[in-house]
Order: structure tokens, then sequence, then C-alpha cells
């Protein structure tokens, strides 16, 4: 029996792909001093190699992180356009921490906006490139975050790269509670770290390899023996010595140490986890694996468009079938404690006073025929609404539009104020 067709994705107010969207938005995230603002400096200076001769390869770069005070990279978008975070230090009382919480909030409350340009720009670029603040918790456990990470993400291909700090991670304790954060399960799509919440494809940077290659973190990876070797070679949070890394095993070892069997035990749940990670070394510093970097971006893309949309679609699908079903029960529900239901029951309708029967019209003039909310008229919008949206759609850029040496407030953020 032939199946009947669904409602297509349109109907249900998704965005439909743009044809010519060729940009995938790259999140770059990692703990503080892991090197991503190095590492966003070196796509600026290697940028993917397009496979059209139509286009010049380009990337577009966002700076997420409020209270950098340089990069090397000349981001088209910056977060230090919109806020000023020491201000907010001192107007608010701030620890650092939160005064970069707290820009990061003040800003994705106009992302949409952000977007917007992003979108227009997705056409021209091969990339665009999110720099996030240094305190990778900051990005990955906030509101913002997700904001962000969910918005780009029905709006383009997106995915993560992790940036590793290669020398720091030699360790066996250090390299786990890394992996931690990448980690998800393969079979059923859980969440087994907080990071994983977004489920995006994901890219793990080793950086930093021409400080210390990184082979015998992909031999931990691949081979659980030579895991358990390193942590039988001594502590678990001692970093593994020598240019190749290899700690001698069998010395007075520390393997019946609690943190050595906690490693051990971890490393066993997570070995089938990293069978799923594309992962490579690169130097920010010298360029070496950035092209690599490119080939693992292209192939997250692929993985975005073959699985992470798919799902995206139908949880959204799914998301507007409820909404529609509670409106439809509250209203339901509405109509019943009002006595709608017995209008036409003879003698009820004359002890209703007049102004029960205008409440009931003036109820159901909010909704359409089929339970739904009416959207206001555009007449109904407010000046200051239609100034605000007039301000994004022609600026030609978030930048351009605040203004890099726009005053700030009190509050020492810096929104745009209509003319
Ligand atoms: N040798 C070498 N040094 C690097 C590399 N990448 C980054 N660094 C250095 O590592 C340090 C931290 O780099 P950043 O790019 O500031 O790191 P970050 O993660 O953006 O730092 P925060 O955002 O402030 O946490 C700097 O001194 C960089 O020069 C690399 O590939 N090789």
């Amino acid at each position: 029996m032939a199946s009947q067709a669904g409602p297509s994705t349109a109907a249900y107010g998704i965005p439909e792909a743009k044809p010519d969207a060729r940009a995938t938005s790259v999140i770059v995230i990692g703990m503080a001093g892991s090197g991503k603002s190095t590492f966003v400096e070196a796509l600026s200076k290697h940028p993917a190699r397009t496979s059209s001769a139509k286009h010049k390869p380009e990337s577009y770069f966002v700076n997420l992180d409020p209270a950098v005070r340089q990069v090397a990279y000349e981001p088209n978008v910056d977060i230090r356009d919109t806020v000023d975070y020491s201000r907010l230090m001192q107007e608010y009382n701030l620890g650092p921490n939160g005064a970069i919480l707290t820009a990061l909030n003040l800003f994705t409350t106009k992302f949409d906006q952000v977007l917007g340009i992003l979108e227009r720009r997705s056409g021209d670029v091969d990339q665009i490139v999110m720099d996030t603040p240094g305190q990778i918790e900051i990005f990955t456990w906030s509101a913002s975050g997700s904001i962000i990470t969910d918005a780009l993400a029905s709006s383009m291909p997106t995915c993560v790269a992790y940036i590793i700090d290669t020398p720091r991670s030699m360790a066996p304790a250090t390299f786990m509670s890394n992996m931690l954060y990448a980690c998800r399960d393969p079979a059923e799509r859980d969440e087994v770290s907080i990071m994983y919440k977004t489920k995006l494809p994901f890219v793990v940077v080793f950086n930093k390899i021409d400080l210390q290659p990184h082979e015998l973190l992909l031999e931990w990876m691949n081979d659980f023996e030579t895991f358990q070797a390193a942590l039988q070679g001594g502590d678990a949070t001692d970093s593994v010595a020598g240019k190749h890394g290899r700690r001698k095993t069998g010395a007075d070892g520390e393997e019946g140490s609690y943190m050595n069997s906690l490693m051990n035990s971890m490393a066993l749940v997570l070995d089938e986890f990293y069978r799923n990670l594309r992962t490579l070394g690169v130097s920010s510093s010298t360029g070496e694996g950035i092209d690599a970097f490119h080939e693992a971006v292209a192939s997250a893309r692929q993985e975005f468009l073959e699985e992470y949309k798919p799902d995206l679609e139908r949880m959204q699908k799914e998301r507007v079938e409820k909404r529609e079903k509670d409106k439809k029960t509250q209203l339901d529900k509405l109509m019943k404690d009002m006595n709608v239901g017995s209008k036409g029951k003879p003698g009820q309708e004359k002890e209703r006073g007049d102004a029960d029967e205008e409440d009931e019209e003036e109820i159901e003039a909010q909704y359409e025929g089929d339970g739904q909310i009416m959207e206001p008229d555009d007449e109904d919008l407010g000046q200051d609404d239609e100034e605000e949206a007039d301000d994004f759609a022609h600026g030609g850029g978030f930048a351009k539009a605040f203004g890099s040496n726009a005053r700030f407030q009190d509050d020492g953020t810096a929104w745009p104020r209509p003319a």
C-alpha cells in the first residue's frame, strides 16, 4: 500500500535549505589556552580550497569572546563591538567569568540579527568560523551557547571543532578528561557528556603538534592495551615524558591506585565512542594539518546533511504538532470553562449578561478557525518595532550597524539606537 505523503517541512515553518548555501559553520571550542584563537587565525591564513572555480576560497569570522584583548585574525562580526565586557564588570559588580557570561547572554538576545547577516553571507563563503570564549563551560554549559548553536544548525550545515592542547594531554588523566567532553553514544545518540548535547558532527583537533606529536594519543584511542600500558607505567596524572611520549612499563607502577583504576574503567567505556570521532593533529603556529582539517569539515558537513538535518526536521515537526495539540486542548478547556458548549440551550443564554457575551466574542476573535492564535497585522506593529527591523535589514553588517566606535550605554552595551 502506498504510504500517504505527509505535509512538507515548509508546512511546519521549517526553513528549506537554500540551494546555494555552501558555507559550513564551524564552532571552535576548547579548554582555556588550548589555542582556539591561534587555530582560527590559521584558518584565516589557510582557507579551504573550494572545488568550484567560480568561488574564491573565503571564510567569515565571528568572535564570541568578549574578554579577548587582541585577535590575530580580522573578525567580520565581533561581540566586543556590541558589549563592553569591562564596563559590565564595573556596572554589575561581576567577576571576570560572570561578566563574560553576561556579555554572551546580552549578545544572544540579538543573535537573530547576526544570523540574518550570516545567512546572507552563507552563499559566498566556504566556512563561517565562530571563535568562542576561553572558558569552555561558558559556551557549552550556558543557555546562550545552546541558543547560538541551535540557531546556526537550523540555518546551515554546522559542526563543532574541539581543540585539544596536545602537550597538556600527555597524562592519561588529562587526556581522559578532555575526551569525556568529546564522546557520545554512537548507537543511541545519547548524551555521554554535557558537551555532546548538541549532537552535531564533531572534529577533534589535537593542536600544537609542533611541540608534541599526537600519534600516541591516537594510539591510546585506537588500542585500549596501549592506554593500559601507559597507566601501568606510573601515576595517571603524570605526563608521559619524551618526544614520542612512551612511558616505561612495568616500573614500580601504581596500577593499584584509585586514579589508575578509575582511568582504566573509563577507558573501557569510552573505547567504543572513540571509533566514531574524526581526529587529526594540527599546528596552528605552522599551519601543518590545516588542509586535513578542511577535509574533516567537508565530511562533517556530509554527516550533518545526511543524519543531523533529518533528525532536526523530525524533532521540529514533533514540537510543532505537540504545540498545536496543547493549544487545542487549552482552547477546548477554556471554552468548556466558559460554558460555550451550552450556548444553544434554552433558558441559559438569557441568563448570561451582555458583558459575558462580549468577553466571549473577544476571545474567539483572537483565534483562527483551527484554534491558532492570529498573528497581529502589520499595522499593529509599533513604530519602534519596524525601525528596529529596518536597522539590520539593509545595514550590510553587524559591526557596521553597531559601529566599532559606537558609544556604550551606562550598562556597557551598545545596541543600535534608531535615529
Ligand atoms: N607552539 C604552538 N603554540 C601554540 C599553538 N597554538 C596556540 N599556541 C599558543 O598557545 C597559547 C594560547 O593560544 P590562544 O590561541 O590564545 O588560546 P585560546 O584557546 O584562544 O585561549 P583563551 O581563549 O584565552 O582561553 C598562545 O601562547 C599561542 O601562541 C600551536 O599550534 N603551536
